[in-house]
């Protein structure tokens, strides 16, 4: 069981699971990305047929959602029952649907359950868990807790540089009706009591990482 648990959210596209994956190997820690199991359930209830506008019809699908990820940072890995989704959950349709069925309170409260499970479970030391609401519901007891972020235009070039076929254009619309409806559900773009900021709008990635284990290690920010 992990003694030690590192928290941290932030908007879409701020870094949070490179920065954190990259971080955990360094630290010889597993890492969680939370974000993976909304999306998981959001590409089955597609794969499913279900309508994903409809709460009702999303909560009657969660007992058969069969999910599993691994927590190792250097063999990262999403499945529903059987099929791999590890690069099928990053579509855009995915991504297009995801924010409809995290807002459901059953699906946050089923995940969020599960994440309990996984950190409990997890063999390392430590564990580096990341998301929109891990510093505030999910960990909040957590030994440190960080908000990751970067101004909205870095964001959006950073995520346009990974997505080639998409225009920029339709990638910062994405990423900016994603924010806003993930915001209505919880608050990540400030940080809560006790949660220090880290912002990589004019750092590079390995400086951001260097920050954020030099928060771990009780450095100042
Ligand atoms: N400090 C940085 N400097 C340069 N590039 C960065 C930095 N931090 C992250 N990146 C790059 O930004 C992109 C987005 O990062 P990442 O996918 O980790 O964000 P995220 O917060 O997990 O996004 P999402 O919530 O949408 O899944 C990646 O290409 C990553 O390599
Ligand atoms: N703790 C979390 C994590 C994620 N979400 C929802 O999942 C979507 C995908 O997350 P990514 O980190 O992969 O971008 C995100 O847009 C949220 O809708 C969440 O609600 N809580």
């Amino acid at each position: 069981m992990s003694e030690i648990v590192i928290a941290i959210d932030g908007p879409a596209g701020s870094g949070k699971s490179s920065v954190s994956k990259q971080a955990a190997r360094r630290l010889g820690y597993a890492y969680l990305d939370t974000g993976a199991a909304y999306r998981a359930l959001a590409w089955d209830l597609l794969d499913r047929g279900v309508d994903t506008d409809d709460a009702e019809a999303v909560t009657g699908a969660l007992a058969g959602f069969d999910y599993s990820i691994s927590i190792d940072p250097d063999d990262y890995w999403v499945r529903v029952g059987d099929v791999d989704v590890t690069e099928a959950i990053r579509e855009p349709r995915v991504s297009g649907v995801v924010s409809q069925v995290a807002r459901v309170p059953e699906v946050r409260s089923t995940v969020t359950a599960l994440f309990h499970r996984i950190i409990a479970e997890a063999p390392n030391d430590g564990i580096i868990v990341e998301g929109r609401d891990i510093t505030t519901v999910v960990a909040p007891d957590a030994q440190t807790r960080i908000l990751l972020t970067a101004a909205e235009e870095v964001r959006m070039a950073r995520r346009s540089a990974e997505l080639t076929g998409e225009s920029t254009a339709r990638v910062a619309e994405q990423l900016q009706k994603r924010d806003r409806a993930d915001s209505a559900v919880v608050d990540f773009m400030t940080a809560a009591d006790g949660v220090t900021t880290v912002d990589s709008t004019d750092i590079g990635f390995d400086e951001t990482i260097d920050r954020v284990i030099g928060v771990i290690r009780g450095d100042a920010a």
